[in-house]
């Protein structure tokens, strides 16, 4: 297929995935088509069901069950994801597909044909994750607890062989965010 190859963003939360997708956005507006299915920071023109028209969820649903999407989760009830089709299509007009999803969809994706490059977002440190998960405010306890066990097992699992084409640790912001450039700019001068 023409155009150049998705690039899948994982890493643990609270890694800096968000910042850095922000930076691409002010520097590079239109050069990415986003597929972010995550409720917060979800970009048109992607799949997304959110809305309250019945019949919708479970239409997306079939499509779920028939494989047409790539990936997907639920979030408050409603469905978000992202089908191969409509990651083709961001290819096909020759923009890069930037897929930000958990290690368990890297999984997933791995199980398709979409042969996209694999960038981990990694923290410095346990500490310096929480520290910062913690300054955002954004958890209750609670979830701060959950997010940083899944980050521990994230992190073990990142590290394995073969998992991850390019791991970034996020320490400096600027120099990771130079980083990530570069994996870029590398993806869109080999195209297709
Ligand atoms: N290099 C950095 N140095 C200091 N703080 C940072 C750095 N990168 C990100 N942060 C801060 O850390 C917090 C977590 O970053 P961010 O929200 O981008 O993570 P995320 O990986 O997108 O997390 P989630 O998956 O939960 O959305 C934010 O408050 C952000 O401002």
């Amino acid at each position: 297929m023409e155009g150049p190859r998705p690039v899948v963003l994982s890493g643990p939360s609270g890694a800096g995935k968000s910042t850095l997708m922000k930076m691409l956005l002010r520097d590079y507006d239109g050069v990415f088509g986003f597929s972010v299915s995550r409720a917060f920071v979800l970009h048109p023109p992607f799949d997304s069901y959110p809305n309250i028209l019945s019949g919708r969820k479970e239409a997306m649903q079939e499509d779920i069950d028939d494989g047409t999407y790539i990936e997907n989760a639920e979030f408050s009830g409603n469905l978000y994801g992202t089908s191969k089709s409509s990651v083709d299509e961001v290819r096909a007009n020759g923009l890069i597909c930037i897929l930000d999803v958990d290690i368990q969809g890297v999984r997933n994706i791995k199980q398709t044909d979409l042969d996209p490059i694999y960038v981990s977002i990694q923290p410095p440190s346990m500490e310096i994750l929480e520290k910062r998960l913690r300054d955002r405010n954004t958890e209750t306890e609670e979830s701060l607890l959950k997010r940083l066990e899944a980050a521990r097992v994230d992190m073990e699992l990142s590290n394995e062989p073969g998992v991850f084409d390019m791991l970034i640790v996020n320490d400096d912001l600027e120099e990771a965010y130079e980083k990530l450039q570069s994996v870029l700019i590398e993806v869109s001068l080999k195209r297709g």
